[in-house]
């Protein structure tokens, strides 16, 4: 047997503390799972995947897991076939990690997308080159990423046990809270560009902020994501009142012709990660003109060499790139960075979640941020370590939590019991 052969595969939940950030489907739980995959091949050799954690999809996870055992980590195809047959026999349903927000991605990939990050890992340790080398190489030496801004509570209504103690950012519900947030953060991480995650107020409340976020920043990019809260005729009036103001508008209606009905109006870019979320939408998604920037995502696009495929695409049709982000962990950022590092057409500043969170699995130091970007990794594979009694804390931490699946909505609705998840709402 080669020593690149694959002979444990382990998925291990962990639950990491989240603030109360708002979006249109509700508001985040005190906790965001995830997932943390560790493949061991035979020569003692470890590599690190990250990934959603919902039921549902750790009931995929492991089921992969053991199917692929034996599997050369050199035999990616091969792996992404049998992910492929082994997701196929199974008859579980959900799970999608995103609250429901992009449900239409490919199941298959989703699942296949940790363990081809985990692969990668071995193959840069083996080779003794960073992932970037593997994926053609990095034409960048650090990654830019945005201010991820959010309206957001104080705290969670009627934490115990302390859940709050590490939110440092306070309330954000109005253009001045969001403009202290902004500050902090571009203060703490020297980012130079800004997303706003919108959808929660009324349209209008939601153009007053970024005109004030202009007002304040105004060099720097901006972008709002209302995330399909809008119709056509309200995102083609934002689309007017924010012209020469935002630098692309993420997702402001559902559907790739609701999407092209704007495009048509609208003057800026449209960008999308909820209609344009698996390869057989590209081509619907050309042919009708819906949206110019694609945000890519390894975890649900299949993982780092098919997310380049997909920049690929993006570049023959002439479609900008950027990255989307949920919340996440270290090793999901090192993947982040390193595909971002390798794919010349992503030149957008990515998404994200990383000042959000005080936790992680990784040992510190690896991954840092400068003027907004984090430096590639040049050390074998990912670069990322596990700290081993981390994970096992935040192991503990998903036991204890309760939470088993992301749902913003049911939150939500258990503060406010009016709450109505609706798309589109204004
Ligand atoms: O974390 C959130 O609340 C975001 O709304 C996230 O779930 C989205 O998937 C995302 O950031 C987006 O760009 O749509
Ligand atoms: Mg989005």
């Amino acid at each position: 047997m080669a020593v690149s052969t694959i002979r444990r595969v382990t998925v291990t939940p962990v639950a990491f503390v989240d603030p109360p950030l708002l979006n249109t489907v509700g508001v985040h739980q005190p906790y965001a799972l995830r997932a943390i995959i560790r493949i061991e091949i035979d020569n003692g050799l470890t590599g690190l995947g990250e990934t959603y954690a919902d039921t549902a999809h750790i009931a995929r996870m492991e089921a992969a897991a053991d199917a692929i055992i034996g599997s050369d980590v050199f035999a990616l195809n091969r792996i992404h076939r049998i992910i492929d047959d082994c997701v196929a026999q199974l008859s579980v349903t959900g799970g999608d990690g995103v609250a429901g927000m992009i449900t239409t991605a490919s199941t298959a990939d989703r699942v296949f997308s940790p363990f081809e990050v985990a692969c990668l890992d071995i193959q840069g340790k083996t080779l003794g080159r960073p992932v970037s080398d593997l994926l053609g190489g990095a034409v960048r030496a650090a990654v830019p990423f945005s201010a991820y801004l959010f309206y957001k509570w104080a705290g969670h209504p009627g934490a115990t046990g302390g859940i709050d103690e590490h939110d440092r950012w306070g309330e954000a519900i109005d253009p001045d809270g969001l403009i202290r947030q902004a500050h902090r953060m571009i203060d703490d991480y020297g980012f130079t560009a800004i997303k706003l995650k919108g959808g929660v107020f009324p349209p209008d409340e939601e153009v007053a902020a970024i005109k004030a976020l202009h007002a304040e920043f105004p060099d720097i990019p901006l972008r709002l994501d209302p995330n399909a809260a809008w119709t056509v005729d309200t995102s083609v009036r934002v689309a007017a009142e924010l012209d020469g103001i935002v630098e692309y508008l993420e997702d402001p209606t559902p559907g790739l012709d609701g999407m092209a009905e704007v495009a048509a109006e609208a003057k800026m870019p449209l960008a999308t990660n909820m209609c344009v979320v698996a390869f057989d939408h590209l081509k619907p998604a050309v042919l009708k003109n819906s949206v110019s920037v694609v945000l890519s995502d390894h975890h649900y696009w299949g993982g780092l060499q098919r997310s380049r495929l997909l920049g690929g695409i993006c570049e023959t049709f002439g479609m900008g790139l950027s990255m989307h982000s949920n919340s996440h962990l270290g090793i999901s950022l090192a993947a982040m960075t390193h595909l971002a590092a390798a794919t010349p057409n992503l030149t957008y500043a990515c998404d994200t979640h990383w000042p959000w969170k005080f936790e992680d699995v990784v040992k510190p130091g690896a991954l840092r941020f400068v003027d907004g970007a984090v430096p590639v990794p040049t050390g074998p594979g990912l670069g990322v370590e596990i700290d081993e009694a981390a994970l096992e804390r935040l192991h503990q931490q998903y036991l204890d939590c309760g939470i088993r699946d992301r749902d913003d909505t049911g939150y939500m609705q258990s503060i406010d019991p009016s709450f109505v998840n609706t798309s589109p709402r204004w």
